[in-house]
């Protein structure tokens, strides 16, 4: 049986309807015009691709439920459906769905007739892989692959069981918060409060009360009592956030609630039990801040009765693609577009890259590409300049001396010397590996280099060659 393409099309009123079957069919599509006796949920499977296009007062007139029993029976049909510009917001949101508004113009039904094919072509390439059956996440927020990843999962898992302390720390944007809201979420806490509190996000002088809560009259603008966050998170998870900003007075009555489990709320006299599961977090290395004094050597140790330590992006590369992969279908789905993908060479980049933002950064940036590209694929030529460095690279003659020269100039603004030297060793690495098709013996000889020394490096930088 020969799979063709397939156009339905309804409108009541005959000359759009006429207008747009004829310009699918001058297009080069097959169409289809629904008369009144045709049946509309009854979809031929053996078309592909199946797209229906419909005007919304007459799909309506169908049923109001007209997409969604449509849906039941080819759940891969893609509705273009065209009304006034205020009705679109009556429709549900759903990615099988484009709307289109009126008065038509054909060069938009032109580009939602590719849009609607490029999606359909993704699905039939690409079926969505079940999230219970995807091997890599934790919690389905939390993805990774690499073995520090797997670990964390593990860890995260078994600390969920017990109320210890908990004390995460790694740099800005690694996942600390989403760890924290994981271990709430798999303990026997998770039908309480998760409540988060970003110490350096608030005043130093209101963050005692925004904490304990105060009573009326305690300090100007106490106006009424008012409940602290402990008080919220009660039987549940308290989410310190940034704990290493937290002003020495405040730490010493964080002490003591960890202590007593009891606090007062400023102004009162009267204590308060709590049962609060701390979770604090920091992107500072506390161990040199307790070393500086800056933060005291007793509570860093009440907070890190289960220390964990996420590392930065750059130490576990392999999770890139990966992540990459995830928010390319969340944001395709969410901005409702229809990006393949990034591009073999453009991949190879951003693993390359040393994401000082962390997985933060690279989440932004997918958004960015993905909104701005809208679809096809995301090649290095979309990509913002700071990600090509390693692509600039180009692997210098040896000097005498036999040290590689750098080939850029110093930028004015000066560079990270260490994650400069590294990207571009590791740009070297790839290279080889690339000119070998892969064969690290021979990639190793072009780097003068021993074939161990080479596997050696490749793992501790988390290097792949695809
Ligand atoms: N492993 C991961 N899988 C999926 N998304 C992630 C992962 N790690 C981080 N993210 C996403 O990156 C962003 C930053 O994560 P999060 O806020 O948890 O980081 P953080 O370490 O707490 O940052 P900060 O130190 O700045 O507070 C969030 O949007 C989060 O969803």
């Amino acid at each position: 049986m020969t799979v063709k393409s397939s156009f339905r099309v309804l409108d009541g009123d005959r000359k759009t309807r006429d207008l747009v079957s004829a310009f699918l069919t001058y297009k080069g599509y097959e169409t289809v015009i629904l008369d009144d006796n045709a049946d509309l949920f009854d979809t031929d499977r053996t078309t592909s691709p199946r797209i229906l296009v419909a005007d919304l007062v007459s799909l309506f007139a169908r049923s109001g439920d007209a997409l969604q029993q449509i849906w039941q029976t080819d759940p891969e049909q893609v509705a273009i459906v065209y009304a006034q510009s205020d009705a679109a917001r009556t429709l549900p949101h759903d990615e099988r769905l484009i709307f289109l508004p009126k008065p038509l113009n054909l060069d938009e039904l032109e580009s939602v007739v590719m849009r609607a094919l490029e999606y359909q072509a993704l699905k039939v390439r690409m079926p969505e892989q079940p999230v219970d059956e995807y091997p890599h996440f934790l919690c389905s927020t939390i993805i990774g692959r690499s073995r520090q990843m797997l670990n964390l999962f593990e860890m995260i898992e078994k600390v969920a069981e017990s109320s210890a302390t908990v004390l995460i720390q790694g740099e800005s944007g690694t996942g600390k918060e989403l760890a924290a809201r994981a271990i709430h979420q798999l303990s026997s806490r998770s039908s309480k409060n998760f409540v988060p509190v970003n110490c350096a996000a608030i005043p130093d002088d209101l963050l005692e009360s925004e904490l304990f809560g105060h009573v009326k009259g305690s300090f100007t603008g106490a106006y009424a009592n008012r409940i602290g966050r402990f008080e919220m998170a009660d039987k549940g998870t308290l989410f310190l956030d940034e704990i290493g900003d937290m002003k020495a007075t405040l730490q010493v009555k964080l002490l003591r609630v960890l202590q007593a489990k009891e606090f007062e709320p400023v102004g009162s006299t009267r204590s308060q039990k709590v049962d609060v599961r701390i979770i604090a977090a920091s992107n500072k290395n506390l161990d040199e801040q307790v070393a500086t004094r800056d933060f005291r050597e007793d509570l860093y140790y009440r907070l890190s009765v289960i220390p964990i330590t996420i590392p930065p992006l750059r130490d576990r590369r392999e999770d890139i693609p990966l992540l990459i992969n995830h928010f390319q279908g969340q944001f395709n789905r969410d901005r409702r577009r229809l990006v393949k993908g990034f591009t073999r060479e453009a991949l190879e980049m951003l693993c390359n890259y040393d994401w000082p933002g962390n997985v933060r950064e690279l989440e932004n940036l997918v958004e960015r590409m993905i909104t701005m590209k809208e679809s096809g694929f995301i090649t290095v030529d979309d990509l913002p300049e700071k990600y090509l460095a390693p692509r600039t690279v180009v692997a210098p003659p040896l000097s005498v001396s036999g040290s590689v020269p750098v080939g850029k100039e110093l930028p004015p603004e000066g560079i990270c010397l260490n994650s400069a030297v590294d990207a571009f060793e590791n740009g070297l690495i790839m290279q080889a590996l690339h000119r070998t098709g892969g064969n690290k013996k021979e990639a190793a000889a072009l780097l003068n280099l021993k074939r161990t020394t080479l596997i050696e490096k490749l793992k501790k930088k988390n290097l792949q060659f695809p």
